[in-house]
């Protein structure tokens, strides 16, 4: 079957099609249970930068780090903790996870979501009883192969109209995971010892045993289930889900769907047909811009940060306590917001803040450090200052590109590419998180303030490229969602379809579209 058949397919008949549906008690509760699996992600966001600041777990560890940091007075402050195998211990496990969410994709088509994701939350709770007993990570590393299937998993099974606030949850639990570990990171440290860190990575096993529980109680979406060939489950399962006994328009448009995935056969090679093109590339830019925002410096490394600044121990924990609150209190905007106000203005509104106290802080620590990193006892005021400019750019993140990072992405690939797709943005997320994680202390000390200025750079970049390239997504059903490529200044030209008169470029095909004939007579 040729592509511009699927992308009719995908891009459905009757525009402003609205299928019977409420908010059944499966619906929410299936979108709970998945967002357990952000918590994990987030305890171990957070968990590590905390860790990495304590004297406990930096003595036997990184003893040359431990020395560096005690010498207070002499050394470069900017280059405190610049130590590659610090932060490999932090950025592995996104390594891994990058590999990880390739292989994911390939198991939940075949086994189902459910099932991957007991034993994600299983093997997740073996790596934090590793991580307390042994400091080592590679069995939580191994956790991460499920991550990505959850994303997709809660836009599946939530109605469109409420479609953002469902998947926002799945940020939202990132944020409350992230709290969390700051929370047990604040209370560890003040265990006498040097163990407390040994409670804060074995506390992993907290939200994995969750996910276990939660999982026991989920069932696959309708798609998936048809995917596997089982069409009279997913029927039930469909209106089980949306808790009406027709839902004959809905089902039959996501068996098309289905239908037209399986004939078109391999999600990859769909992926990089030029009809995919805006699809392929938001896959990727998404993800990419998200993390150029600097957020994870601040996730990751706020304790180390603070320390950097010369805030003592327990002020260094206690301030990403304020910014772990702030990260959660903000995604409530966005879980609110999106489905109201959309998804553009969030991104306008989220890029600009942060582009602007991004800036902020970069004077400030220029100010006060200059490109020496000379020592000196920061001023109370300026203190308050600086950690409330990472208030406004974590709340900023928080209501834009943090949830809509997730939801944009799993709402705008159509079957036929999705799982590909999906492979793409939680890999490309991965991957950017490790670097971001691998080299932040290596740039802070090469860069010095400079380094945020070349954040605050990428922050409006990103705002640009979404006003120029980004079409809303409000309200839009999945199953509808080509008609925002076709309709767009820039994308049209790639995304054309049969059904309007005009002609896709599949394989073999020459025949083009009459804009595209009268480009080339130019
Ligand atoms: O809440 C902040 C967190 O959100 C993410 O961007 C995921 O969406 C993480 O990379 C980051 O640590």
């Amino acid at each position: 079957m040729g592509g511009g058949s699927v992308a009719a397919v995908g891009g459905g008949g009757g525009d402003g099609k609205d299928y019977p549906g409420k908010v059944t008690k499966y619906v929410t509760f299936t979108a709970l249970s998945a967002a357990a699996g952000g918590l994990i992600f987030g305890y171990d966001i957070g968990i590590s930068g905390g860790v990495t600041s304590m004297a406990g777990f930096l003595k036997p560890f990184f003893p040359a780090v431990y020395r560096k940091e005690e010498l207070h007075h002499s050394a470069n402050q900017y280059c405190k903790f610049d130590s590659q195998i610090l932060t490999l211990f932090t950025s592995s496990l996104y390594l891994a996870a990058t590999f990880a969410s390739f292989v994911g994709s390939k198991l939940s088509n075949k086994y189902g979501r459910k099932v991957l994701m007991t034993w994600g939350g299983l093997i997740f709770l073996v790596g934090a009883i590793f991580n307390a007993a042994a400091v080592h990570i590679s069995m939580l590393i191994l956790g991460r192969i499920l991550l990505g299937t959850v994303p997709l998993y809660l836009s599946e099974m939530s109605p469109h109209k409420s479609r953002g606030k469902f998947n926002v949850l799945f940020q939202l639990s990132i944020t409350l995971g992230i709290f969390a570990a700051n929370l047990v990171n604040y209370g560890t440290g003040f265990i006498h010892g040097g163990w407390g860190w040994r409670i804060s990575l074995g506390g992993a096993a907290v939200p994995a045993i969750m996910m276990m529980a939660l999982s026991w109680f989920l069932f696959d979406t309708p798609t998936s289930l048809l995917e596997r060939g089982k069409k009279d489950e997913a029927k039930a399962q469909l209106q089980r889900v949306r808790g009406v006994a027709n839902v004959d328009l809905e089902f039959n448009d996501i068996m098309n769907a289905s239908e037209a995935s399986k004939s078109v056969g391999n999600p990859w090679s769909n992926l990089l047909k030029r009809q995919y093109r805006p699809q392929f590339i938001m896959s990727f830019m998404i993800p990419f811009l998200q993390q150029f925002t600097g957020i994870n410096v601040v996730m990751f490394y706020a304790p180390v940060l603070f320390k950097t600044l010369g805030f003592g121990s327990s002020a260094s924990l206690a301030s990403a306590v304020i910014t772990g609150l702030v990260n959660v209190g903000a995604t409530f905007i966005s879980v609110f917001g999106t489905d109201i106000w959309g998804r553009r203005p969030l991104f306008f509104v989220g890029g600009g803040i942060m582009f602007v106290f991004q800036g902020v802080l970069a004077a400030l620590i220029g100010s006060q450090f200059g490109y020496s990193g000379q020592a000196i006892d920061l001023s109370k005021g300026i203190a308050v200052l600086i950690v409330m400019c990472i208030c406004a750019f974590v709340a900023a993140f928080a209501f834009s590109w943090g949830p809509l990072g997730w939801l944009v992405p799993s709402e705008i690939f159509p079957l036929e590419i999705r799982s590909a797709a999906q492979c793409v943005t939680v890999g490309t997320n991965m991957i950017f998180t490790f670097l971001i994680a691998q080299v932040f202390l290596k740039m802070l000390c090469s860069m010095k303030f400079y380094l945020f200025v070349f954040f605050a750079v990428f922050e409006l970049v990103m705002t640009v490229f979404v006003f120029a390239l980004l079409p809303e997504t409000k309200n839009i059903p999945i199953e509808e969602m080509t008609k925002i490529w076709r309709d767009h200044w820039y994308w049209k030209r790639f995304v054309v379809d049969k059904d309007d008169g005009k002609y896709s470029r599949g394989e073999g095909d020459l025949e083009m579209n009459l804009g595209e004939l009268k480009a080339l007579d130019h």
